[in-house]
């Protein structure tokens, strides 16, 4: 395991942007400025990925890329865009933040790669391979080699395939806008019925996380993400970005937030637990009745009730891990819903396999693979087992990064 080519320094890398086809331009975007904002979020609005029968795209908005695109350490040079000579208009983009990665004994310095989009009129044009090119050599000029990146089609060699995941919140809108199907033998009041959410959480001592918070967080994020082969180091700061939102997301109502966190404080005043999950709505295609579909993620977590790498296959840890995880999760849901959430999404990674179906989440039909550019690493299990099609709740999964 390795990086595959480590020969190349920063003098080997071109200082002159990688040539682009003649009709368009490079542009770094400054999404500082309102207006460049705009046009990213309504290129990604209108261009980005959608579910295969087209019925869903993402919503994007301003306060998410200001979560998601200026961690700590954010380069704008890895904002990247495309741009009609012409007409100025933005056509293609491509994105980079800092990550430091973890794979089995290794760590190294990396960059995430995400929100990869190309103006559906200009697809088989070539222009992702360019994108491509380009920002791996911005990266490489700072020194990086490294990059992670998630898609759900499968290209070369992924480190690991997750699945997806859904537990609906509102089932009656889902089977509205044609995301839930109604069963053969099932009416609509018992599919309510059955995915019904209580209004209030159960976990003792569950409240909201505070910046004081961060060191007793950092310390237990840091030692349960000891038990994945693939796991993301944080400094302080980073966590407190990413769990926590920048300045201007914390003063946002709960309606309005990306990105919550929860901690469990015990008797002692002691953080054992937390867990996070951000909010990224969908726009329904073609359904004038509903314009967005609220969606909810799982983030990360961490519980000291097994914060060992070695307790991952002790069985007793296991059993209590998951009754842990369960609770928590549950009043995930329940927090989700309080604040217009449909649908709760979450992957097979992490340890996510422990709680899925008990908590009713049920299996989608999409798969995300992981991708390591430049670095061989052997594969890490993606908590399901592709033969059965079964959670894999033996082996779970080593994947402890979630992406965007
Ligand atoms: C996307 C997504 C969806 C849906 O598409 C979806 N949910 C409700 C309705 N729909 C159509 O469901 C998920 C479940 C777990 C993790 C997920 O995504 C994990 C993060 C993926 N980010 C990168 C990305 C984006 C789009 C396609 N591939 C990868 C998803």
């Amino acid at each position: 395991e390795g990086p595959i080519d480590s020969s190349k320094k920063t003098s080997d890398i071109p200082k002159e942007p990688f040539p682009m086809l003649p009709q368009f331009e490079w542009v770094t975007l400054d999404i500082d400025k309102d207006e460049e904002m705009t046009q990213l979020y309504e290129l990604l609005y209108d261009h980005y990925v959608e579910d295969h029968d087209s019925t869903f795209r993402f919503a994007y908005n301003k306060d998410f890329f200001n979560w998601a695109l200026k961690p700590p350490g954010w380069n704008k040079e890895w904002h990247l865009g495309v741009r009609v000579k012409a007409t100025k208009r933005l056509v293609a983009f491509i994105s980079g933040v800092p990550a430091n990665l973890k794979v089995r004994d290794h760590q190294f310095r990396a960059v995430e790669i995400n929100f990869l989009c190309v103006h559906k009129k200009l697809r088989n044009k070539r222009l992702a391979p360019l994108l491509i090119k380009e920002i791996t050599r911005r990266i490489n000029l700072c020194d990086i080699w490294q990059a992670l990146y998630t898609s759900g089609t499968v290209l070369p060699s992924p480190i690991t395939v997750c699945r997806y995941a859904h537990r609906p919140l509102n089932w009656e809108k889902l089977y509205d806008v044609g995301f839930s199907a109604l069963p053969e033998d099932k009416t609509k009041a018992q599919m309510m019925a059955k995915f019904a959410i209580s209004s209030s959480t159960k976990t003792r001592g569950l409240r909201k996380m505070r910046q004081t918070d961060i060191d007793a967080v950092f310390d237990l994020y840091n030692r349960f993400q000891k038990r994945y082969e693939v796991s993301q180091e944080f400094t302080k700061e980073e966590l407190s970005h990413w769990l926590l939102g920048d300045a201007h997301e914390r003063t946002l109502s709960d309606s309005d937030k990306v990105i919550m966190c929860y901690v469990v404080e015990n008797e002692d005043g002691r953080i054992t637990d937390f867990f996070s999950f951000y909010i990224l709505p969908f726009s329904v295609l073609n359904r004038p009745s509903f314009t967005n579909l609220g969606v909810a993620y799982l983030y990360y977590y961490a519980s000291d009730t097994a914060s060992e790498a070695e307790s991952r296959f002790d069985s007793e840890a296991t059993k209590k891990l998951t009754k842990r995880l369960e609770s928590l999760v549950s009043d995930a849901l329940v927090l989700a819903k309080n604040v217009g959430v449909d649908v709760f999404n979450a992957l097979t990674s992490q340890d996510n396999v422990l709680f899925l179906e008990d908590l009713k989440f049920g299996p989608g039909d999409g798969f995300l693979n992981y991708y390591l550019f430049n670095y061989k690493a052997f594969p890490v299990p993606g908590g399901f087992d592709k033969t059965t099609n079964t959670y894999d709740t033996e082996k779970r999964s080593g994947m402890g990064v979630v992406m965007l």
